[in-house]
């Protein structure tokens, strides 16, 4: 089907909350979650979208798969409009929301996939087939007959992302995918997801407070703060908006003063230097080189890199157009 996969217009979501207002009295007060967005998401993009706790991304997303309806404005997705055609949208998406389970609890995965198989009437052989990719690529084989509630919350969530493919839809949305998930289980997701969408041409609409899944997955990075969207464009140009720095964490052999590592700016010293922090910008030099240039003064015990925090690029982000525009209210 031609046409944007996802089209929002204008769109804005409000809730009423009731709070107490001295010993008796309540007062209503409106929240607005979504203010005013608008944008167009084409076939086979990969989209992350971002912003700090409360900026309004979840709202959006419920509203994009049929959760919410809207209070103004319009969303189309895949050219359907998601409440009224809930049914219809189903056949066309896949959401996996990292906290919560579309799988059965004290079923088997295997009968799970059944049954979702079922829902979406897909034929028995086609099933079949597509299930046994998915179990194969995910590597799910020997959990089939384990009860959800034994998966280990890694081993979950690559089933839950199996779930939401069963039906070959052309949108998936990912809320939080891998919040609360190991090193490994998360690069082992977002393996599978990027070789995914290479077989499939598949359009991903991701939301994530970890910007290893935004560098991994998405081509195009939507910034929402409070409601609107404040950057739209690619990682590296987001990176060179506000700067986007690494920091590399070392733990020397011994006390050590404060390291000077050029291209690198010294965060700070812990336990008379045995920790100590170096922050870089990964555009100007790579995170080996900085570790060349600490090893040439310093033996190293153990090391870490810190991402850059979400709700540090939208800070930073914004106060950056408020001191160029004013206030955006
Ligand atoms: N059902 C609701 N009733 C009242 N207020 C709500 C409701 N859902 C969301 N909100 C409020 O709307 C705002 C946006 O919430 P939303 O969950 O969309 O943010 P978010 O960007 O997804 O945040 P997080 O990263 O914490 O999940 C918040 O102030 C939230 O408290």
């Amino acid at each position: 089907m031609a046409g944007p996969v996802l089209e929002l217009e204008h769109l804005r979501r409000t809730f009423v909350v009731r709070e107490k207002a001295g010993r008796l009295r309540r007062r209503s007060r409106t929240v607005e979650a979504v203010a005013d967005i608008s944008l167009r998401v084409e076939p086979g993009e990969a989209v992350g979208y971002i912003g700090a706790n409360g900026a309004g991304k979840s709202t959006t997303i419920k509203m994009v798969t049929g959760i919410l309806v809207p209070t103004a404005g319009t969303v189309r997705t895949c050219g359907l409009e998601p409440v009224p055609q809930r049914r219809r949208l189903a056949a066309e998406i896949g959401v996996v929301f990292g906290q919560r389970t579309q799988l059965w609890w004290d079923l088997p995965l295997r009968d799970s996939f059944r049954i979702l198989a079922a829902i979406h009437r897909r034929p028995a052989d086609d099933a079949a087939a597509r299930t046994r990719d998915l179990v194969d690529e995910l590597g799910l084989e020997s959990l089939l007959d384990t009860p959800v509630r034994q998966l280990s919350l890694g081993e979950r969530m690559r089933g839950e992302v199996a779930a939401a493919l069963l039906h070959r839809p052309r949108l998936l949305v990912l809320d939080e995918p891998t919040i609360g998930l190991d090193m490994i289980s998360k690069e082992r997701l977002r393996q599978f997801l990027v070789a995914e969408r290479a077989r499939s041409g598949m359009t991903l609409l991701l939301t994530t407070h970890d910007m290893g899944d935004i560098e991994r997955l998405c081509e195009r990075v939507l910034v929402v703060d409070r409601g609107r969207v404040v950057y739209d464009g690619t990682l590296p140009d987001l990176g060179a908006a506000v700067a986007l720095q690494r920091v590399l964490v070392v733990d020397l052999t011994g006390p050590h003063p404060p390291l000077r590592v050029p291209g690198t700016e010294h965060r700070g010293s812990e336990l008379d230097g045995v920790r100590q922090r170096l922050a870089f910008s990964p555009g100007t030099i790579t995170a080996a080189q900085v570790l060349a240039g600490v090893s040439a003064q310093a033996e190293v015990r153990d090391l870490t890199l810190e991402e850059p925090a979400i709700e540090d690029v939208v800070r930073t982000l914004y106060s950056g157009r408020e001191r160029a525009t004013g206030p955006q209210v």
